[in-house]
């Protein structure tokens, strides 16, 4: 065990930042001791895991770094200890060349961070630095203290986050533009959703922020990878650095490899200057690799050695240098069969998979939709400076309810920008949504989605007083539908799919509506309205004047 010493010389000043370092090779113990002490930390040590649980049965430390193996056990079990009991440290633990199997079982244990023997010091004090919030080399910071001296680590305001468009040049002048409004609210607010799957989701954002594992973000289109990957930033130690996100996609292949690890004058025709890539310029921050399933196997592997060295080198370049970058990655694809399928390299994979988060599509959790409808049409009313915000009528909603989003959340913020314009008026209803024709084309009756209809969002905005509750809710929205598929027929003189269409119905949906509920239009055009039935399937128990004769095609 030792304490902080006067006599190393070059020591940066005294730092409240205290670490447990466990190992049990007395010669490696005490190298690393003095490489930390020179760092300014406070450090004690351990050579097994009982003697390491003791001292932290007395007290608590900023970081406990651990050797994989130990006389008694191993750094894992010191480290799943740790988490069991709830403490805060920040762990590190040290493995053996090549055993990434360990190293993964640890991040996924909650370790902030690994290292592999034989350990580079410079790299050690970087990834110590790193898991203290703070620069390598720089002088230590008394950080606040919480209840029993423990560090937070540094939780600093966000900073302005970037994406780079393909082919732009990276510059810090260019890293520190900000991306307007949508920016300066947080991320993890602008993410709407109170369902389990989206609980889970923030749940796995704010255990995952703390530690340096991979993360790859699944999920199809627009269901908010980005805004995942930004929350994770936001709420790591690593906030207060840039956020650079890439699409990998967009990306033409002959610029892929200066675009990552940028260029040094002269490498190429038209390389006048030095230029970072986007490794640089997400130093000390998160690099999000958004759509990786389209990177190019060339480009994959020369992204797996950066990785794996913790180091690039620039087109042109001789030597490599060493980056502090977190990868988070996302994909809409599933990158196990694109593995399967040779276009994606397994061990890319298995180091960018460490940590999986899945969010679900929209209409697996449409729990969220009246909220989202909600928050998404305040922000369009006060982008536009209108008060009251505009609000879905009870039929619109129902409906929006039905549809299947394809595109997710970004779909539905364009359907709503569209219908605001549409609509003139506070609230929005049926047809100004304008859903496309085939937009339910696959529901049939075992489709059917009872409406869940919170009053905040269903009450028309005119309405002066709420209106009583419906003693049998089914039987009220049967009603109200039955009165919207009336009108439809009378505006569009009983044609079934002309009135079908203005309501974002097929003809097949418009027939088993109306069977259900008991309207039927005859040959001559004439509407009657009577009790509903459980249509047949294809609903030819009712004719209208737009019916194909039996047998003819349509
Ligand atoms: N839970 C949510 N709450 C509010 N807005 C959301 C939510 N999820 C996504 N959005 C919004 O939907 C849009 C698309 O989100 P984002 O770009 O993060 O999706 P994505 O999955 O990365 O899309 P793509 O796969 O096309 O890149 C953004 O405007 C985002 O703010």
């Amino acid at each position: 065990m030792s304490t902080p010493s006067p006599l190393v010389p070059g020591a940066a000043p005294a730092s409240h930042y205290s670490l447990l370092v466990v190992d049990d090779e007395p010669d490696l113990r005490t190298l690393y001791e003095l490489t930390l002490l020179r760092e300014g930390y406070d450090i004690e040590t351990a050579g097994s895991v009982e003697d390491a649980w003791q001292l932290l049965a007395g007290r608590t430390y900023s970081a406990v770094i651990t050797d994989m193996r130990l006389p008694d056990g191993t750094g894992l079990e010191l480290l799943q200890r740790i988490e069991a009991a709830g403490r805060r440290e920040k762990t590190i633990v040290i493995t053996a060349y090549g055993s990434a199997d360990n190293a993964v079982e640890a991040l996924k244990a909650g370790a902030y961070d690994y290292l592999t023997k034989p350990v580079d010091l410079k790299q050690f004090r970087s990834v110590v630095a790193s898991a203290l919030g703070r620069s390598a080399g720089l002088p230590t910071v008394q950080p606040e203290r919480l209840p029993g001296g423990k560090s937070p680590g540094a939780r600093a305001t966000p900073p302005a986050a970037t994406t780079i468009a393909p082919g732009a040049t990276v510059t810090p002048k260019v890293v520190a533009v900000p991306r307007g409004r949508a920016a300066e609210r947080s991320a993890m607010a602008r993410m709407i959703g109170s369902s389990a799957p989206m609980q889970q989701v923030r749940a796995l954002i704010e255990k995952v922020a703390r530690s340096m594992a991979p993360v790859l973000v699944q999920g199809e289109s627009g269901t908010g990878k980005e805004l995942v990957a930004r929350s994770i930033h936001e709420v790591s130690a690593r906030a207060a650095q840039p956020f650079i996100a890439v699409n990998c996609g967009a990306i033409p292949e002959n610029l892929l490899e200066a675009e990552f690890f940028g260029y040094r004058k002269g490498a190429f025709t038209g390389a006048q200057e030095d230029r970072d890539g986007f490794f640089q310029a997400a130093r000390g921050g998160t690099l999000f690799l958004d759509e990786i399933g389209d990177l190019p196997l060339s480009m994959q592997s020369k992204l797996l050695r950066s990785i794996q060295e913790r180091s690039v080198r620039a087109v042109g370049a001789t030597a490599e240098v060493p980056v502090d970058v977190r990868i988070v990655s996302a994909t809409h694809k599933n990158l196990g069969a694109e593995v399967q399928a040779g276009r994606f390299r397994q061990d890319l994979y298995y180091r960018l998979n460490v940590i999986q988060i899945r969010i679900p599509a929209l209409r697996e959790r449409l729990e969220d939709l009246p909220t989202i409808c909600e928050r998404v049409l305040e922000r369009i009313a006060a982008e536009a400076g209108v008060s009251p915000a505009p609000q879905l009528s009870r039929e619109a909603l129902a409906l929006l309810l039905r549809y299947a989003f394809p595109g997710n959340v970004r779909e539905l913020e364009n359907l709503l920008h569209r219908a605001v314009a549409l609509a003139g008026t506070d609230v929005i209803g049926i047809v100004d949504l304008d859903l496309p024709d085939d937009a339910f084309e696959d529901s049939g009756p075992g489709d059917w989605v009872e409406p869940v209809l919170p009053e905040v969002v269903a009450a028309p905005a005119v309405a002066a007083s709420p209106a009583p509750l419906p003693s049998d809710l089914a039987l009220h929205l049967d009603e109200i539908e039955r009165d919207i598929l009336v009108r439809a027929l009378e505006q569009h003189r009983c044609n079934r799919t002309a009135a079908g269409a203005s309501l974002g119905l097929t003809l097949r949906q418009m027939r088993y509506r109306m069977a259900r509920l008991g309207i039927q239009v005859a040959e001559h055009g004439t509407m009657t309205v009577g009790a509903g039935e459980v249509p047949a399937e294809d609903g030819a128990d009712s004719f209208g004047v737009d019916d194909p004769p039996h047998g003819a095609q349509r």
